[in-house]
């Protein structure tokens, strides 16, 4: 015992010396962040100084140095929570070079760096010869010897990707913990167990293990963190790959697939600023989703160049906020509502705005030079024919409709054969188009016959059954079309519809713009040239202005949970990157769309022929074994032959079992979630059926906001503490994609779960329902 305790003290106080070691580490790294926070201060004041000097050239000079210092002062003036979170100790290199970071570049140790203790054979000895801190950003001493290697900069990667089996030249490895400016505690991994290393003339201490199994068992909350101190070697591949082409990545639950995509974002960023300052998309299935991932960026100090949107949020002006049924939600996301859309974008045409009546656009009437000129609704009707042929976007085919229409009644006019003398017919001809195009009933037969078309006046004009029957003829069924119309006649819209808008957005294109009379083109006095006038009514400064504000494109789009994503979506996602670079992970078997070979094909358009890499994602780091363990069992179900990925973790917690009591599942599921906000520090989620979201907030009203009710569908991605999941067959029958549902829903939870079945889970005596039985 009195040995025991001795071991203890001693191990201690060496804890306590290695904190030290590092507490006057990060002490010197704080003095030169005040100094670089001074240097900036001074800059900024030196540049506002030379601001009155006023030359041109000092001005310019200026300008670029408070944008610089500004920059630099506000990513020092960042507080980090642990600033400085590692330290690798390594051999010599191969070679004597050093990377721009100061730290050396080679990844193996020198020849000759590992020898053999001349007084016992057995035991190996190094020295160490570099040791780095890696933190948040990079900091360098004032003789450039590097004070903190940023965690993206190569000689950092050792950080992350040395192992035991391959550990390059690492011998230690350290995570520290510090809040503000202090050091908490150190916890090491030995790389090289059989060496004895030396550091300084002393033998190398190590302290403790699993600082991975500490990050992973802390409570949770309801924003996610970074996972920088502890990326494993698997998930730095991904972090770190090229991006060239497209990074596929797959991993089941819990893999880290979020984590690694938010990380990797920061790593493109410090990689090539330049290259990514157009942007960087990442694309999540649901706002949710968002809420909880759009702090971890910050926390890497990246904030600004990196938008993360979820899908039903990705068109500007419009946003998700209902959903369909799954029935419905077929529907509208396969890629049979891409020729529905074309049809509908060039028959919505014919409906007139409000108020307008019939012979507003079947009869045009114009009185030129004193005479009545008339078209009627089969001319007319002729007309629109010739203007739509092609596939051109309708908006753009205004124009061209117009100079039909003028055409039409010239030739009625009869004006045209009066004069040989061609340059006298055609003076002729541009002062009869004047006279038509200034009478105000031209102007408001074209604006009630041709309306300019919104995407959200099209899709509400596939609202009307019969209309919409009649565009989708031979391609959707009677029954799919009563539900895809009555959806759309509600006010608000589903993440799907803001699919289709994004899509009649591209077919129809945005309404060209007709130039003021006094700016018309010479050109437009010309005859014959009704292909010219899309480009000639609109200036090409215009149109380049007008394509900006039209689509956002970016360098670099990420995915996240891209299994989920509709061939629609597909399509819309596409648009977005049409010349970036694609990271795109997901998990096949958590799919909530039906048919995920349609999905395929979709997403196999929108990455076109770039060259793919593909990472597999092995470990789960979010359920303890007992969860995943039950998690599997449906997984076969869903994906026969589909291999779970393997948990980390063991918690001895094994999964509970409650049957639905006499008063129903409120009091039921109420109990069970209060008892395990008892039982641990953080969250719990309640995952119900998506039809009975609402009644599940009511049953958990007034137990705080530890506790959030969640629908099938919007459990995706997310994570708590503790998830009751209510009806494991409810939720199963919901859709064809039903067993994935419960795949996603079964693997939340952190520590605990505990499953409530009904009488149609056809519990056992034990309260286990029949799909989750052995
Ligand atoms: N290397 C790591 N160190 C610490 N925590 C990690 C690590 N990798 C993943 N985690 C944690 O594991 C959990 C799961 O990660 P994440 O949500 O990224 O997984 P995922 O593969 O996207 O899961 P899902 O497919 O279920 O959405 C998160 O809490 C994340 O912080």
């Amino acid at each position: 015992m009195a040995a025991q305790q001795a071991a203890h003290a001693a191990l201690e106080s060496v804890r306590a010396r290695e904190i030290g070691v590092e507490q006057s580490h990060l002490d010197q790294v704080y003095r030169r962040l005040e100094e670089k926070i001074q240097d900036a201060e001074f800059l900024m004041r030196d540049a506002a100084q030379r601001g009155q000097v006023g030359t041109p050239g000092a001005l310019a000079e200026r300008d670029a140095q408070v944008f610089r210092a500004g920059i630099h002062l506000n990513r020092l003036n960042n507080e980090f929570e642990d600033f400085l979170f590692g330290r690798i100790d390594l051999l010599p290199g191969k070679d004597g070079e050093k990377g721009p970071d100061g730290a050396y570049t080679s990844v193996e140790p020198a020849d000759g760096a590992v020898r053999t203790d001349p007084q016992d054979p057995d035991r190996k000895l190094a020295d160490i010869a570099e040791t780095l801190h890696i933190g948040r950003i990079g900091v360098l001493d004032t003789d450039y010897a590097p004070l903190v290697i940023d965690w993206r900069a190569p000689a950092a990667a050792p950080f992350y990707r040395s192992t035991p089996v391959d550990p390059g030249r690492v011998v230690r490895r350290r995570v520290i913990r510090s809040k503000g400016r202090r050091v908490l505690g150190v916890e090491d991994d030995l790389m090289r167990p059989e060496l004895t290393a030396r550091l300084g003339g002393e033998e190398l201490p190590v302290i403790g293990d699993g600082a991975l199994m500490a990050a992973l068992g802390q409570a949770r909350s309801h924003t996610m963190r970074d996972i920088v101190a502890s990326i494993q070697a698997e998930q730095d591949l991904v972090i770190r790959a090229p991006a060239a082409s497209v990074t596929l990545v797959e991993g089941g639950p819990g893999t880290g697939k979020t984590a690694v995509a938010l990380h990797r974002a920061a790593y493109l960023l410090y990689q090539d600023r330049r290259r990514y300052s157009g942007g960087i998309l990442i694309i999540s299935p649901t706002p949710l989703l968002v809420a909880y991932t759009e702090g971890v960026l910050p926390s890497l100090g990246e904030e600004g160049q990196v938008a993360i949107r979820a899908l039903g949020s990705l068109v500007d002006g419009a946003e998700a906020t209902v959903y369909d049924t799954p029935a419905t939600a077929r529907v509208k996301g396969s890629s049979r509502m891409l020729p529905v859309l074309r049809k509908a974008a060039r028959g919505a045409l014919d409906q007139r705005p409000e108020g307008v009546p019939p012979e507003a656009t079947n009869r045009l009437r114009v009185v030129v030079h004193g005479r009545r000129i008339e078209l009627d609704a089969d001319r007319l009707a002729r007309i629109r024919e010739v203007a739509l042929s092609g596939t051109a976007p309708v908006n753009l085919l205004r124009p061209r409709a117009r100079r039909l229409l003028l055409d039409a009644l010239w030739e009625l006019s009869g004006s045209g054969s009066r004069h040989s003398d061609p340059q006298l017919s055609a003076e002729l001809r541009s002062s009869f188009d004047e006279d038509v195009t200034t009478e105000d009933s031209f102007l408001h037969f074209l604006d009630a016959w041709w309306p300019e078309l919104t995407p959200r006046r099209v899709l509400a004009a596939m609202g009307d059954e019969r209309r919409l029957a009649r565009w989708s003829r031979r391609v959707l069924a009677g029954g799919e079309v009563r539900r895809v119309a009555r959806s759309l006649k509600r006010d608000a819209l589903s993440v799907h519809d803001v699919a289709l808008l994004d899509e009649l957005h591209a077919i129809l294109g945005a309404p060209a713009k007709p130039r003021k009379r006094r700016e018309l083109d010479p050109l437009d006095q010309l005859t014959g040239l009704e292909e010219l006038m899309p480009v000639r009514e609109e200036s090409r400064r215009e149109r380049a202005d007008r394509l900006a504000a039209e689509r956002v494109e970016y360098a670099h789009v990420i995915v996240d949970e891209a299994q989920d994503l509709t061939p629609m979506q597909w399509r819309v996602v596409g648009r977005r990157g049409r010349h970036a670079t694609w990271t795109v992970v997901g998990d096949p078997a958590q799919s909530s769309w039906s048919d995920p070979d349609e999905a395929a094909e979709a997403r196999d358009e929108a990455l076109g022929t770039r060259p793919r890499r593909r990472f597999t994602l092995t470990v789960n780091y979010r359920n303890p074994a007992e969860i995943a363990e039950l998690a599997a069992k449906v997984l076969a179900l869903a994906m026969p032959g589909a291999a779970s990925p393997s948990a980390v973790r063991s918690t001895g917690l094994l999964p509970r079992y409650a049957a639905l009591a006499g008063d129903g599942w409120g009091s039921t599921v109420r109990a069970e979630a209060e008892r395990l906000l008892g039982e641990v520090d953080g969250t719990v989620g309640v995952v119900v059926a998506m039809n009975r979201r609402a009644e599940a907030a009511r049953w958990l009203a007034g137990l705080g906001d530890r506790v959030v009710a969640l629908g099938s569908l919007e459990a995706k991605g997310l994570e708590y503490d503790a998830t009751v999941v209510v009806s494991p067959a409810e939720i199963a029958d919901e859709s064809p994609a039903g067993l994935r549902v419960l795949y996603v829903a079964l693997t939340r939870a952190t520590r605990q779960l505990t499953v409530v079945s009904g009488p149609r889970d056809e519990p056992d005596a034990d309260g286990v329902p029949d799909l989750l039985r052995d």
